[in-house]
């Protein structure tokens, strides 16, 4: 399965897909560097009069609602429904999720379209399912395995693959789950972590038309790898940010190999 893995990477190094993303002003520049150094080609839009048209171009959506406002809320609809209209994979960021009514509101809606992933991190996926979890802005409060029910319920309402990010990385299709337990805790100490690790599995779905959860797995199993052989070299977050950007460009089969921590439950693959 590793091996399986390392061809998601080499799959994206090798068609380097247009992600198409309408995310957030704190990350825009953090989430196209990681794409850029995956081998993926980034593009931020969202003019309701070329939204339609970049998606028509691109192999992958990422909608991240970390600053929403209304203009914003309607391209990325107008955007989902292209998508959808066209059979390509769109991924949910809830940034935030049960911070404030107008997010929920907001959430509630993008829901309905049925997104193809869908990562955040344990608050933000437990508040989504229910709407009722303590969201601190947009820092986990929750640890992933509080997450486990809201992410099988989030699962089958929506038919998504359901990521929740944390220590403990959780994936969940229909058929299973499996955790990955890479990563450093110094990740959480550089804003946009998640958000970038949802950038990946966007660039990595966008390379098949069928295998969702695998590409996700791919994704953020190199995340936490990137994260962790960085965090060894780097005293403080400023020096996690520029190594974990270097490792997503030079890691190879055997470091990945070696180094991924993946356990299937459930019926997992
Ligand atoms: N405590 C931790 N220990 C080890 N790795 C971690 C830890 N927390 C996060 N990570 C790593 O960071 C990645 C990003 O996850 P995280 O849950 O922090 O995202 P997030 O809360 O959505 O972040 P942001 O909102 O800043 O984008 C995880 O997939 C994991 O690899
Ligand atoms: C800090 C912050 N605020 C809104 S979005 C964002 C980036 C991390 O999710
Ligand atoms: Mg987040």
């Amino acid at each position: 399965m590793e091996q399986q893995l390392w061809n998601s990477v080499l799959a994206v190094r090798e068609k380097s897909p247009l992600v198409h993303s309408i995310t957030n002003y704190v990350v825009m520049n953090n989430t196209a560097n990681a794409l850029l150094a995956v081998g993926a080609s980034p593009v931020m839009a969202h003019a309701y009069s070329e939204v339609h048209d970049m998606v028509a171009i691109a192999g992958a959506l990422i909608i991240n609602i970390g600053t929403l406002d209304e203009y914003w809320v309607e391209s990325m609809k107008l955007a989902i429904s292209q998508a959808n209209t066209l059979g390509k994979p769109w991924l949910l960021d809830p940034v935030g999720a049960g911070a404030t009514p107008y997010r929920n509101k907001v959430l509630q809606e993008l829901l309905e379209y049925q997104p193809t992933v869908i990562r955040g991190n344990a608050s933000e996926i437990m508040a989504l399912a229910s709407m009722s979890a303590g969201t601190k802005g947009v820092d986990s409060t929750n640890h992933t395995d509080e997450a486990l029910d809201a992410a099988i319920q989030l699962n089958q309402a929506h038919g998504s693959v359901v990521c929740v990010s944390g220590a403990t990385d959780l994936i969940v299709q229909e058929k299973g789950c499996l955790t990955l337990t890479n990563g450093d805790k110094l990740m959480t100490r550089v804003t946009g972590m998640g958000c970038t690790a949802s950038a990946l599995i966007g660039a990595f779905c966008a390379t098949t038309t069928t295998h969702y959860f695998e590409a996700t797995v791919a994704a953020m199993a190199l995340m936490g790898i990137a994260g962790e052989i960085a965090a060894e070299k780097s005293p403080g977050p400023g020096s996690l940010q520029l190594h974990f950007l270097d490792t997503l460009y030079q890691i190879n089969k055997d470091e990945f190999v070696q180094r991924v921590k993946l356990e299937e439950y459930n019926g997992g693959f």
